[in-house]
């Protein structure tokens, strides 16, 4: 049986008597694994990451890390394995990343003097090193967080919305980063977004949760087999009246009409070559054709109330 790093029983909180925030929340993230917790705003996933780091008192259930059971006892010993990026790192802006990562340093225990050369090479900011903290992009100022959560050479990394805020450059390097220390070290990665497509590019397993309760939790290849089979499509005409009419004459079921696209459900990618060559030959202009992304449909699916 896979090992999990995090395994949580019942588990419930509440900020006040009105609502129930976490409700017999069940999160099971296999060792090696980068798991995508997944959900709209406001439905639990930075409360979660603050009952797993024990910055919030749980109302009853457990939280099990490493096979070890979190509680007054065991804290110390199981924060000393976990990194973790939670909002914005807090760094000294007239400061260089050396010195951040200095002070960072000297507040935890055992860190190797030639760990902060090694955790800025692991982020990529080795050639950076000696800037003031005020000249960083946002990006660079997440992946010195990140190499601040390294610095404990932790096996669990736990990153609360990391591409928050970031641009596509950004992005992409820490989407890079994540996939390289989970590969290089087998690091396993927590990492909480509430954007589907993060997730599906990035992650091996998740888990979608809605007003505090987990609906979803499987592997992304299982998440997006069960999404189904058929593609759907959206293709814009000119005369989306006539070009309706010339698809249901073929026969083809599964086509209906919004505003000037048409929406058709197809088995396999040949028959969308079909459909163009029949609307081109009756001298339908075609302006765009697109492929839905089903997963986004099944997601909204099953976060929508
Ligand atoms: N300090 C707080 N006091 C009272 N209620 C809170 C507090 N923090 C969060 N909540 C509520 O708890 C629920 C879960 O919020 P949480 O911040 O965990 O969601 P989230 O999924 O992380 O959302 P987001 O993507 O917006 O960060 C929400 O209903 C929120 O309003």
């Amino acid at each position: 049986m896979e090992q999990l790093i995090v395994n949580t029983q019942n588990l419930n909180f509440s900020y006040n008597k009105t609502k129930q925030d976490i409700e017999n929340l069940e999160l099971k993230i296999p060792k090696g694994s980068i798991y995508g917790f997944l959900g709209p705003n406001g439905s639990g996933k930075s409360t979660t990451i603050r009952l797993l780091l024990g910055l919030l008192k749980k109302n009853s259930g457990s939280v099990v890390l490493f096979g070890e059971t979190f509680n007054n006892k065991t804290r110390l010993k199981i924060l000393n394995r976990v990194g973790a990026l939670i909002e914005n790192p807090s760094l000294y802006d007239h400061l260089n990343a050396v010195d951040n990562l200095r002070i960072a340093a000297n507040y935890r225990q055992n860190i190797a003097s030639n760990r902060i050369n090694e955790v800025l090479e692991v982020v990529k900011l080795t050639d950076a090193k000696n800037k003031r903290i005020k000249e960083y992009s946002l990006g660079m100022k997440q992946r010195l967080g990140l190499a601040i959560s390294l610095l404990s050479n932790p096996e669990l990394i736990i990153l609360d919305e990391p591409t928050n805020g970031l641009d596509p450059k950004g992005i992409i390097e820490m989407r890079t980063l994540i996939k390289d220390l989970n590969e290089t070290y087998g690091t396993t990665i927590f990492i909480s977004s509430h954007l589907l497509s993060e997730i599906e590019r990035t992650c091996t397993h998740v888990g979608i949760i809605r007003n505090g309760k987990m609906i979803y939790q499987d592997t992304v290849a299982s998440l997006k087999a069960s999404k189904g089979s058929n593609i759907k499509l959206d293709i814009e005409v000119d005369k989306p009246i006539e070009a309706l009419s010339i698809l249901r004459n073929l026969k083809m079921e599964n086509i209906s009409l919004l505003d000037d696209f048409l929406q058709i459900e197809v088995k396999n990618k040949e028959e969308i070559t079909g459909i163009i060559d029949v609307l081109r030959a009756e001298k339908i202009n075609i302006y765009q054709v697109s492929i839905k992304n089903n997963l986004e449909e099944l997601f909204l699916s099953l976060t929508e109330n």
